[in-house]
């Protein structure tokens, strides 16, 4: 009888366990989805936003992964323009529309601050903007405006004209004289490094050299996000040797500079940074040099490399845009050439750059709530992550027709084009906007103006490629084209600055 039992309870437990194990792998999720509503701040009545939380410890890290830009777009639909999830080891709030973008930008210092990951902290290092938050950031970034207003200011912009407008210039001709297809997303990482090294830090170097530190940076920018852990081959070890070979190749430079410090004539941000920082009284390290220069080349690279593919990718799509945009730079030539004064800069050209609304390089800021506060009508607890969106505009109501590709949005007659600065923030806003964006601008006109100027262009694969998200837009496999010059001598276009500064972005 015993025996029986035994074997009637083992009978029942094998039953009951498979059934147990389905219960618990449910529940699983909807214990980690009660884990986090627990963290509510209980002091505010507000609910948390909706959205889920995933899986336990991934979150919904794979979806998002797999998804791409559709993971946002398809949670906006169903929990509305500030959602919760999980990605990559932390609770999100992820944030659109413009009055919401609002308050998270305004509010940086007091209700959020700037998050980025250890090792790219370590990595860049603590003297750089993108690393110091609070007033140790205000004072940076306004520091008697050495750094950013000074190396930024039209000035400035206007005297590294004339070395962007040849580095555009003769990497096109290349382009041209390249047998085989241009691969353009490579092509414009190439280049916009030469213009970070060359035109904003001054750094005169042999082909050779300039290839190894593109390869060197390179390697530190692949390894800027990963484990914070220091051992040999891990991401961050490596990520710390690529810093120390660009800061060795730096500092001599640094040093030759500051021997020739009495040049009345600035030709780059070292420049600028120095005189001013001895204009008033104060001393640049040399660490803060180099780590600032390093700094500068991370925010540029990729972000304009992304816009100059997106660009081609634009105007390979849509020939009647390049019409336009060469009837007004004949106008403006002609101009030109009658009377400079007075001119209000190449509106169009402006406008399709504009336009890159459809393929924004950074897809949102990520931030920290440093205290809790209300958003859409929901609580943002203490601690969370905060991203707030950039690529969301297809959704923005206030763009009509948002999927298309339609510079005349943006003509200053029209509503899209006088829509809150917020429905659309491709730099960002507040105090952490982006300190490079008039240059990143100059350099995108520049390079439309010599492109349409100099040659033409035709895809050389049968189809257009898909575009990625992550880290910032860019070509799956790279976006093959052909360039063909247009004739051997001058271009038509002279480039002048006041003409590329017109329209703001
Ligand atoms: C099309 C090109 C570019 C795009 C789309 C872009 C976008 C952005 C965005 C969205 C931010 C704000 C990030 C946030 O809110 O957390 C930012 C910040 C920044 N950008 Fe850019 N950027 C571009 C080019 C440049 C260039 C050319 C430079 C410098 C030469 C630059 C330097 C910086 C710096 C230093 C910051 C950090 C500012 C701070 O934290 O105070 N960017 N950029």
């Amino acid at each position: 009888m015993e025996f029986k039992g035994l074997e009637s309870r083992e009978d029942a437990l094998s039953k009951v366990a498979p059934q147990a194990s389905i219960c618990l792998l449910i529940s699983f999720p909807h214990l980690w989805s009660l884990r986090w509503s627990l963290t509510r701040d209980r002091r505010c009545e507000l609910p948390l936003p909706e959205g889920s939380m995933g899986w336990p410890l991934v979150g919904e890290t794979f979806q998002w992964l797999f998804q791409g830009s559709n993971f946002h777009i398809s949670r906006r639909k169903r929990h509305g323009n500030v959602f919760k999830t999980h990605l990559l080891g932390k609770p999100l709030i992820r944030v659109t529309g413009a009055e919401n973008i609002r308050k998270v930008l305004m509010g940086e210092h007091t209700l959020v601050c700037t998050q980025w990951p250890q090792s790219t902290r370590i990595i860049l290092g603590p003297n750089t903007l993108v690393n110091s938050s609070g007033e140790l950031h205000k004072r940076r970034r306004k520091v008697a405006g050495r750094t950013c207003v000074t190396v930024f200011s039209r000035r400035a912009l206007e005297s590294y004209l004339p070395r962007l407008q040849h580095l555009i210039r003769s990497e096109i001709a290349k382009w041209c004289a390249e047998p085989a297809a241009v691969d353009v997303y490579s092509a414009t990482r190439s280049l916009t490094f030469r213009i970070a090294i060359g035109v904003l830090l001054g750094l005169r170097l042999d082909e050779e050299r300039i290839i190894y530190l593109a390869q060197v940076f390179e390697q530190l920018m692949s390894n800027l996000f990963s484990l914070p852990v220091d051992i040999p081959l891990s991401g961050l070890h490596k990520g710390i040797k690529a810093r120390e070979i660009l800061h060795a190749n730096m500092e001599k430079i640094i040093q030759e500079k500051l021997e020739q410090q009495n040049q009345e004539e600035h030709q780059d941000a070292f420049d600028y940074m120095l005189s001013t920082a001895k204009e008033q009284g104060q001393q640049i390290s040399i660490q803060e040099l180099k780590e600032t220069a390093v700094e500068l080349i991370f925010a540029a690279h990729s972000t304009t490399a992304s816009a100059a593919t997106s660009l081609v990718l634009q105007l390979l799509l849509h020939p009647e845009v390049v019409e336009r945009v060469r009837l007004e730079l004949e106008g403006h030539n002609l101009v030109l050439q009658l009377r400079w004064s007075g001119l209000t800069g190449l509106c169009y050209l402006d406008q399709v750059i504009r336009e890159l609304r459809l393929l924004p390089p950074v897809s949102g800021g990520y931030r920290t709530a440093l205290q809790t506060f209300e958003l859409d009508g929901y609580q943002i607890p203490k601690g969370w992550s905060v991203m707030y969106s950039i690529r969301d505009t297809e959704t923005a109501e206030i763009f009509q027709n948002p999927e298309l590709f339609d510079p005349d949005r943006f003509d200053q007659d029209q509503l899209e084009s006088r829509s809150s600065r917020f429905s659309y923030v491709p730099f960002g806003g507040g105090v952490r906007s982006c300190v490079g964006k008039e240059l990143a601008q100059i350099i995108l006109k520049t390079l439309s103006i010599e492109l349409i100027g100099t040659c033409t262009w035709t895809l050389a694969t049968e189809n257009f490629p898909r575009m990625q998200t992550v880290p910032v837009v860019h070509p799956v496999n790279g976006l093959h084209v052909n360039f063909i010059a247009l004739h051997d001598g001058e271009p038509q276009v002279t480039l002048r600055f006041e003409a590329l500064v017109g329209a703001a972005l």
